[in-house]
């Protein structure tokens, strides 16, 4: 059973009491999201992220959800991704194929990963492109309130630094107001080299959810959901989504609230 924590601000905080339960909640939820987004706008526009929530996925392409899910409307993208070849243990797509997108019948052209043969800073252009091109054809809806690309869902972890995406502490990316895609060469979780979304694109979107497993985390968890706002702000706090955002802590994460 979930446990409903209030959060401060309008963010909902699930606690479950294993992450096997967790990554239950956390299919359902992207189910029905699926159901709801499909049913209106006849795709689904779906953000991953790398490290530990493609495991926190892995109930989503078992029964009943792989064939239940119309998997031909999703479209997926990645929030960040590493500037390595499509095949290296680093990459994010890799992670992503290797634990989802090889298990579920989507259109190869609905796969949104980075051009791998681009250096970082093209790499972000380009896809800032191709995010350009979704919009035109209205596979992607436009936030009216901000003017930045407004995707269905994104799925996304964060790092016991409170990093999201490749936005870390203190870094002056994570101050970016005009780029929907943008660029990092030193990157201090390796590799250095990334892309990544930036905070006017991830807070246009209509929902979020944070899946954060483990006693790693517990104590970023606190400071980020805790009333101590004196220090200047984790990159996890400025997640603020026009739509809703939904905390999904395991009771391990959860321990220090
Ligand atoms: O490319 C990346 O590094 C990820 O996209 C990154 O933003 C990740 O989501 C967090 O670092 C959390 O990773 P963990 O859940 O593995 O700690």
């Amino acid at each position: 059973m979930a446990e409903t924590v209030s959060g401060e601000s309008k963010a909902e905080v699930k606690v479950y009491d294993s992450d096997e339960e967790l990554a239950v909640a956390l299919a359902k939820y992207t189910a029905d999201l699926s159901e709801k987004f499909c049913k209106e706008r006849d795709v689904f526009t779906v953000v991953v992220s790398g490290g530990s929530l493609i495991k926190s996925l892995r109930k989503l392409v078992e029964p009943p959800y792989i064939d239940s899910i119309d998997w031909s409307k999703w479209h997926v993208f990645w929030v960040d991704e590493r500037v390595v070849p499509k095949d290296h243990p680093d990459s994010n797509y890799l992670l992503a194929y290797d634990g989802f997108l090889s298990k579920i019948p989507i259109p190869a052209g609905n796969v949104h990963a980075i051009n791998d043969a681009l250096s970082a800073e093209a790499a972000a252009d380009d896809y800032e492109t191709c995010l350009r091109h979704l919009v035109k054809s209205k596979i992607l809806d436009i936030s009216e309130e901000s003017g930045f690309p407004k995707f269905d869902v994104m799925l996304l972890g964060m790092g016991p630094d409170g990093h999201v995406a490749s936005l870390f502490p203190g870094h002056p990316l994570v101050h970016e107001k005009a780029k929907w895609v943008t660029f990092i060469k030193d990157s201090p979780k390796p590799p250095p080299n990334r892309i990544t979304f930036t905070f006017p694109v991830i807070n246009s979107s209509a929902n979020i959810a944070l899946a954060i497993v483990g006693a790693g985390k517990a104590d970023v968890v606190h400071k980020s959901l805790g009333d101590d706002k004196s220090s200047d702000l984790l990159p996890v706090q400025m997640v603020s989504p026009e739509g809703e955002l939904v905390w999904f802590l395991d009771k391990d994460a959860a321990s220090k609230l």
